[in-house]
C-alpha cells in the first residue's frame, strides 16, 4: 500500500516511521511519502491561506497550493486512481469497517486541513476525480487534521497481512465483525496470578474453553452496555448462543 500525506506539518507525521508503521514502511509493505504542501507556492512568504469570503473568523486554505500538491501526487501514480481521505469533523465516522475497507486499497492520499478548512472547491475538484471521502474521527474539532491522519493510518495499518503479529488478533477486534460484532472487548489479564491482593477470575484458569468463551462474550456485554449502550441494539443475542453452541 502507498500512502501519501499532505500537510504543513510534516514533522507532525514522523510517528508514523517508527512502531507498527514504521516496520511495515521498512519491510516495504507500506510506501509512505510525507509531502509539504508549502513545496506547492510560490511566494516569499509561501502563503496557504486566506480570509475567509463572506466573513468570519479564522482563515481558509488557499485551493492553488492544494490543487498543484494533488495533481503532481495523482500523477505520479501508475495509472490507478488514490482514495483521497480528508479529516474533517463534518465527515462521515472512522469505524473498524472503514479502516477494513481503506486496508483492501492500494493508494491513499491523507489531506490533514489546518485554519478553517480547506476551500470548498477543491473538495469538488478531487471527489470528481477521485474516490474522496470526508471522514471524523470523533465529535470534537482539531486545530488540524494531522493527528486524525496518524490515527485512521495506524488503525489501518494494523489490518495490513503481516504488519499486526498475530493475524487473529484482529478477529476479536472491537467492532470487527462476525458474531461479536458491535461489542467492546471485555478485560483482559496476564501473569501474576495475584497482585496486590487482587485474583484473576476462576473461569480464566479453569481451561475450559466453552465456559471462558462465555464468559468473555457476557463481560463484552456487560462493558458494552455500560459504556456504549448504543452499539447493543445492533447485537444479536441469538448469534451468540449459536456461536457457543458451535464451541
Ligand atoms: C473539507 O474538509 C476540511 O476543510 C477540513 O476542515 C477542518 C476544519 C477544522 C479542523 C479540521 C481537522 O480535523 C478535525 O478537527 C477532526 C477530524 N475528525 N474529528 C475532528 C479540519
Amino acid at each position: 500500500m502507498r500512502l501519501d500525506v499532505v500537510t504543513i506539518f510534516p514533522e507532525y507525521l514522523a510517528p508514523l516511521n517508527v512502531s507498527l508503521v514504521g516496520k511495515a514502511a521498512a519491510r516495504g509493505q507500506l510506501d509512505v511519502r510525507i509531502h509539504d504542501l508549502r513545496s506547492w507556492t510560490h511566494d516569499r512568504h509561501n502563503t496557504v491561506d486566506d480570509t475567509p469570503y463572506g466573513g468570519g473568523p479564522g482563515m481558509v486554505m488557499k485551493p492553488e497550493p492544494w490543487g498543484e500538491a494533488l495533481d503532481e501526487i495523482i500523477a505520479s501514480g501508475d495509472g490507478d486512481a488514490p482514495v483521497i481521505v480528508v479529516p474533517t469533523p463534518s465527515g462521515r465516522p472512522f469505524t473498524q469497517e472503514l479502516a477494513v475497507e481503506l486496508s483492501a486499497k492500494p493508494w491513499l492520499v491523507f489531506t490533514p486541513a489546518r485554519y478553517e478548512g480547506i476551500d470548498r472547491r477543491v473538495i469538488e475538484e478531487y471527489a470528481d476525480r477521485c474516490d474522496l471521502r470526508e471522514v471524523s474521527v470523533g465529535d470534537y474539532v482539531l486545530a488540524g487534521g494531522e493527528a486524525p491522519v496518524l490515527v485512521m493510518v495506524e488503525a489501518i495499518a494494523r489490518l495490513l497481512p503481516g504488519v499486526l503479529g498475530n493475524a487473529a488478533s484482529h478477529q476479536d477486534d472491537s467492532f470487527a465483525p462476525g458474531p461479536m460484532a458491535n461489542l467492546l472487548e471485555g478485560p483482559v489479564y496476564t501473569k501474576p496470578p495475584e497482585w496486590r491482593g487482587r485474583g484473576i477470575p476462576e473461569v480464566l484458569l479453569s481451561g475450559h474453553h466453552g465456559k471462558i468463551a462465555r464468559w468473555r462474550r457476557d463481560e463484552a456485554f456487560r462493558r458494552t452496555t455500560a459504556n456504549r449502550p448504543e452499539l447493543i441494539e445492533g447485537a444479536d443475542p441469538a448469534a451468540y448462543d449459536k456461536k457457543d453452541r458451535e464451541i
